[in-house]
C-alpha cells in the first residue's frame, strides 16, 4: 500500500472555494468551520504538502508519563476495538489534548505505511499543525466526528478516513481523543459507536483508578444494566459527597454537567443516604437494590460498597493525574497515585442438581473425565451448561488448575483467535508489551470451557483439532510450541450433527469434543424446580428474602423460555422491588400480567421512552439469549444498536435519522437482531 498525494490542486481549490463562500453543500458542518479555521485562524494553505510535525522521544516520554494512568487504562480497550475492527489496514490511535499522538494499535505493515504522515508515536496531530483531521477536529470542536477522505484539509491524507470521540477526565474535561484511522470509509457511524463505547469503558476505568478511596456506587433504570457499560456510575466519600460521575449518571438524572453534579450528596439525587444504601447492598449481596430519585418518581437500581482501596480510609476527593482538579482544597495530602481498583467478582453462587437426570450425568462426566475424555454439554441457552461444566471440573483430577471459560458466540472471529492462541509481543504493533497469554495456556492443568463452540469459524475449528491432536499449542505470531494439558467440557444449544451434516461444523472435530455428550433439561422440565427457585433466591434476595405461596406457585408455573438465567433475573428485580424481604405477586409483574411466551422463545424487551422504566421480569436480560443465535459482526452490530437507542432514550425516529436509513429499515434490522420493540399503530 501506498499513501501518496493526489490531485492535490484540485482538492486545495474546492478547500477554499468553501472557505470563501462559508458553506459546503455536500460536506459536513464540523468540517466547513474547520477548513475556515484551517486558512482563518492557523493560516494554513491546502496547496502546499505539509512536512509531519513530530515530538522528539524524551518530549514524548514526559507526555506519556503524565498521561500514564489514561494510557493504561486505554491500552487494553484499544487494542480490543483493534481487534474486534478486523481491519489490517486501520490503527486505533490516542492522543492527548495538544493532539500528540501517546499510544497507537495497529498491524506492523499499516505502521510502516503511515509512518512517513507522521501517524505514529510522538507525531502531532492538532488542527493548527496538520489542518482538519478526526483527532485535530474533534479536539477543536470537543464532539465526535467523521473526516472522510477529500475533507482532510491537506491532499496529502485524502486516501484516509479517520473517526475520532473525546474521552473525558472524572472532572468533565476532554482528557484524550481516541481515533480510527483506516483506509476504507465504509461504516463510520459503526466505528463512531464502537469508539464512543470504547470512551466509555476507558472513562469509567479511570473514575475506579482515580477515586479507588471513594465509595463505587452503580445504577440504572434496568437492574440488568448495573454492572455493564450502560450502567452510571459515582463516587461518593464518606460524607456522602458526589466525588466524580460518569457521562451515563449525568444522562440518567437528568443533570447537565459534571460542576452540577458535584455539588450535591447522595441524598440530593436518591431518597437514600450512602449509609442505607451500603447496609442493601451489603444484605442484598451487593445485587442491585431500589432507590427513587429524589423529589421525583423514578426508579432507580442501585449498588454501593465500600471504598476499593482501604475502608477506613476517608475519601476526599483529592485525585492524581494530568488536568485533575482536586476536588477537595481542605484534605492537604500531596497528590498521590491510587491502587489499582481490583475486579469486581460476582459471590459464589448456591448450586442445585438435584434431578435424577443431572445427578446421572455428573457422575457419568466425573467417571469419564478422570481419563481426561472431552464431554459435550448440550441445552437451552441459559439451563446452566457453564454452572454444570464448572461442577465437572471441580471433581476432575484438573480441579487444581484454572477454569477458564471462552465463548464462542460473543467474540468476532479475529479476537477468539487470540483469546484462545494468545499473541507474542509485537505480533502488531500497539499489542500489549509482553503479549497475551492465550486461554489455552491458561487453561494448562485446568480445564478448557468453549461455550457456544457452534459459532466457532470453520478456519479456527481446525487450528483447535490439531491443538486437541497434538497436545500443543503455538502463539500467533511466534513458531514455538508449548505442550498443554487441560480436561475439554464444551457446549452447544445448536444440534451439531446437523451442523456437521450441513458442512458448517468439521465432523471430525465434532467427534473428537463429544467424547460423552450430556444433554441438559430445561428448567421447566426440571424436577428440582423448587429447589433450584430457593436457592437461586438465597443467591438473589439474600438472608431474609423470602416467597409469598402465591409467588411461588406462578413461579413454579412459568414455561421460562430463558431457563435459569430468566429465573435468576427475574428473581433479582422481585427482591429489589421487595427490598429484600418477602416476595409477592406484586414483585412478579410480567408474570402476572402477560401470556408466558411459548418455549424456546426468548423475547427482549427494551425500556419505554421514559426514564422511569419498569424492569422487565418476563424477559431473558437484554444481551443473553439472543446472542447465542447471531453470529459475531450480528452480536457486535446488536450491541452498537442498543447502545444508540440507549442514547436516543428508545427513540427509533431519531436513531434512524442518526443512522440515516429508514424507520422501516432500522425496525427489520431491529427484529433481526432480536430487539424487539413494536413500530407506534
Ligand atoms: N444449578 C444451578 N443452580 C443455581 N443457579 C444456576 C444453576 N445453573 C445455572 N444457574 C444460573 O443460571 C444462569 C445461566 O447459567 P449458565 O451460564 O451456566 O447457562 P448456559 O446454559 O451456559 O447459558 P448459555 O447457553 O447462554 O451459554 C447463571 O446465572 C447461573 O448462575
Amino acid at each position: 500500500m501506498t499513501l501518496m498525494p493526489r490531485q492535490g490542486d484540485r482538492h486545495a481549490d474546492r478547500v477554499l472555494d468553501v472557505v470563501r463562500r462559508g458553506f459546503h453543500e455536500e460536506g459536513d458542518d464540523l468540517v466547513t468551520r474547520s477548513w475556515s479555521r484551517c486558512v482563518n485562524l492557523y493560516r494554513l494553505d491546502p496547496g502546499r504538502a505539509r512536512e509531519p510535525v513530530v515530538i522528539g522521544s524524551a518530549a514524548l516520554q514526559a507526555r506519556r508519563d503524565r498521561h500514564a494512568d489514561v494510557i493504561e487504562c486505554a491500552r487494553y480497550e484499544m487494542t480490543t476495538l483493534y481487534q474486534q475492527l478486523a481491519d489490517p489496514e486501520s490503527a486505533v490511535v490516542l492522543t492527548d489534548t495538544d493532539g500528540v499522538i501517546v499510544h497507537m494499535v495497529s498491524s506492523p505493515e499499516f505502521a510502516a505505511d503511515a509512518e512517513p504522515m507522521g501517524l505514529h508515536a510522538g507525531g502531532m496531530w492538532s488542527e493548527a499543525e496538520a489542518g482538519t483531521n478526526g483527532m485535530g477536529t474533534c479536539l477543536a470542536a470537543a464532539h465526535p466526528i467523521s473526516v472522510r477522505r477529500d475533507e482532510h484539509f491537506f491532499s496529502q491524507f485524502t486516501q484516509l478516513t479517520c473517526s475520532a470521540v473525546p474521552v473525558f477526565d472524572p472532572t468533565g474535561e476532554i482528557i484524550a481523543v481516541l481515533d480510527v484511522t483506516s483506509r476504507s470509509s465504509l461504516m463510520q457511524q459503526h466505528v463512531l459507536v464502537l469508539l464512543g463505547m470504547t470512551a466509555r469503558m476507558i472513562e469509567n476505568r479511570l473514575i475506579d483508578k482515580r477515586f479507588s478511596n471513594a465509595h463505587p456506587l452503580h445504577f440504572h433504570s434496568r437492574p440488568e444494566f448495573v454492572y455493564t457499560l450502560h450502567e452510571g456510575k459515582l463516587a461518593v466519600g464518606d460524607d456522602g459527597r458526589i466525588l466524580a460521575a460518569n457521562r451515563s449518571a449525568l444522562f440518567q438524572l437528568g443533570l447537565q454537567s459534571m460542576d452540577e453534579i458535584r455539588t450535591q450528596r447522595i441524598e440530593d439525587l436518591f431518597q437514600t443516604s450512602l449509609e442505607d444504601i451500603l447496609k442493601r447492598s451489603l444484605s442484598s449481596s451487593f445485587h442491585p437494590v431500589v432507590a427513587y430519585r429524589a423529589k421525583a418518581a423514578l426508579r432507580f437500581f442501585a449498588v454501593a460498597r465500600r471504598p476499593a482501596s482501604d475502608a477506613g480510609t476517608p475519601a476526599r476527593g483529592r485525585v492524581a493525574g494530568m488536568g485533575v482538579v482536586a476536588l477537595d482544597e481542605t484534605a492537604g495530602e500531596g497528590l498521590r497515585v491510587p491502587p489499582r481498583v481490583p475486579a469486581l467478582r460476582p459471590p459464589p453462587i448456591v448450586r442445585t442438581f438435584k434431578d435424577p437426570r443431572l445427578v446421572a450425568h455428573l457422575d457419568t462426566a466425573r467417571r469419564v473425565v478422570a481419563r481426561s475424555t472431552p464431554v459435550l454439554l448440550c441445552g437451552e441457552t441459559g439451563s446452566g451448561k457453564e454452572v454444570f461444566a464448572r461442577a465437572i471440573h471441580e471433581s476432575s483430577p484438573h480441579a487444581d488448575g484454572a477454569f477458564v471459560a471462552v465463548n464462542c458466540a460473543s467474540l468476532p472471529e479475529t479476537l477468539i483467535e487470540s483469546e484462545l492462541f494468545g499473541y507474542k509481543a509485537g505480533a502488531f504493533t500497539g499489542a500489549q508489551r509482553s503479549g497475551r497469554r492465550g486461554k489455552i495456556l491458561q487453561a494448562d492443568g485446568g480445564t478448557l470451557f468453549l461455550d457456544e463452540i457452534a459459532d466457532m469459524p470453520l478456519e479456527l475449528q481446525a487450528r483447535l483439532l490439531r491443538v486437541l491432536d497434538e497436545r500443543q499449542v503455538t502463539p500467533l505470531g511466534t513458531e514455538d510450541t508449548h505442550p498443554v494439558d487441560f480436561q475439554l467440557v464444551s457446549a452447544s444449544h445448536q444440534h451439531l450433527p446437523t451442523l456437521v451434516q450441513d458442512g458448517r461444523f468439521r465432523e471430525d472435530l465434532y467427534y473428537r469434543l463429544a467424547g460423552i455428550e450430556l444433554d441438559l433439561p430445561p428448567l421447566r422440565d426440571r424436577s428440582d424446580k423448587r429447589e433450584l427457585i430457593q436457592s437461586v433466591l438465597a443467591d438473589e434476595g439474600g438472608t431474609g428474602c423470602r416467597l409469598s405461596e402465591e409467588a411461588e406457585r406462578l413461579l413454579m408455573a412459568h414455561p421460562w423460555p430463558g431457563n435459569l438465567r430468566q429465573l435468576r433475573h427475574v428473581l433479582r428485580s422481585a427482591a429489589a422491588l421487595a427490598d429484600g424481604k418477602t416476595i409477592a405477586k406484586e414483585h412478579l409483574p410480567s408474570l402476572v400480567a402477560r401470556q408466558a411466551p411459548s418455549p424456546n422463545q426468548a423475547p427482549v424487551a427494551l425500556p419505554a421512552a421514559t426514564g422511569a422504566t419498569t424492569a422487565d421480569e418476563n424477559t431473558a436480560p437484554a444481551d443473553a439469549a439472543p446472542k447465542a443465535r447471531l453470529n459475531p459482526i450480528q452480536a457486535n452490530e446488536r450491541q452498537v444498536l442498543l447502545q444508540m437507542l440507549e442514547q436516543h432514550r428508545w427513540n427509533v425516529s431519531n436513531v434512524a435519522k442518526a443512522l440515516d436509513v429508514s424507520r422501516n429499515t432500522l425496525y427489520r434490522k431491529l427484529h433481526k437482531l432480536h430487539i424487539e420493540i413494536s413500530p407506534p399503530d
